[in-house]
């Protein structure tokens, strides 16, 4: 069986499949009088048609290692996942290879980091690390189908 360790979430190494949700000097602007730090547009909701919606999924979680079979994908729209707890947690992401996942990449995201998955991108489902956790989850949703699913091989992830 595949075997591939976790990396550490950056920006650069995630940015074929989307965006980092993290406070981020670059983008900041001063609101609220002064008082507020306003963190601008660290990724955009993508929706072909139908309405962007705002969820919360409250997961069960998984350990590592942790064997992964299942990748899907949202043709319709980004996912964008932001953690509610205290905890880090794993995306799993998979380059296109002509409508099939390729190999998966395994990010150790940081506690009170998120991601955004960019519409199409393949990636496992939410997988909170070690105890049940909440996200918020700002998704599309509307007319057509836009859940694919994808069974492989499975590859085992590794701390
Ligand atoms: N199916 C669903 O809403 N959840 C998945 O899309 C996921 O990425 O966890
Ligand atoms: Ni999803």
């Amino acid at each position: 069986m595949t075997r591939i360790t976790a990396r550490p979430l950056t920006a650069e190494a995630f940015a074929p499949f989307g965006e980092v949700l993290a406070p981020k000097s670059a983008t900041v602007r001063m609101i609220n009088e002064g008082r507020c730090e306003r963190h601008h547009a660290l990724a955009t909701v993508q929706r072909h048609g139908g309405e962007a919606i705002i969820s919360i999924f409250r997961s069960q979680p998984v350990s590592l290692p942790y064997d992964c079979a299942l990748l899907e994908r949202h043709p319709l729209g980004s996912q964008a996942f932001m953690p509610l707890g205290p905890d880090a947690w794993l995306s799993v992401v998979a380059p296109d290879e002509g409508g099939r996942p390729g190999a998966p990449l395994a990010f150790l995201v940081p506690a009170g980091v998120g991601v955004n998955l960019r519409a199409g991108v393949w990636h496992g489902v939410l997988t909170p690390l070690d105890r049940a956790a909440d996200f918020l989850v700002v998704d599309r949703d509307g007319e057509g189908t836009n859940l694919e699913e994808a069974h492989i091989a499975p590859v085992t992830i590794e701390a």
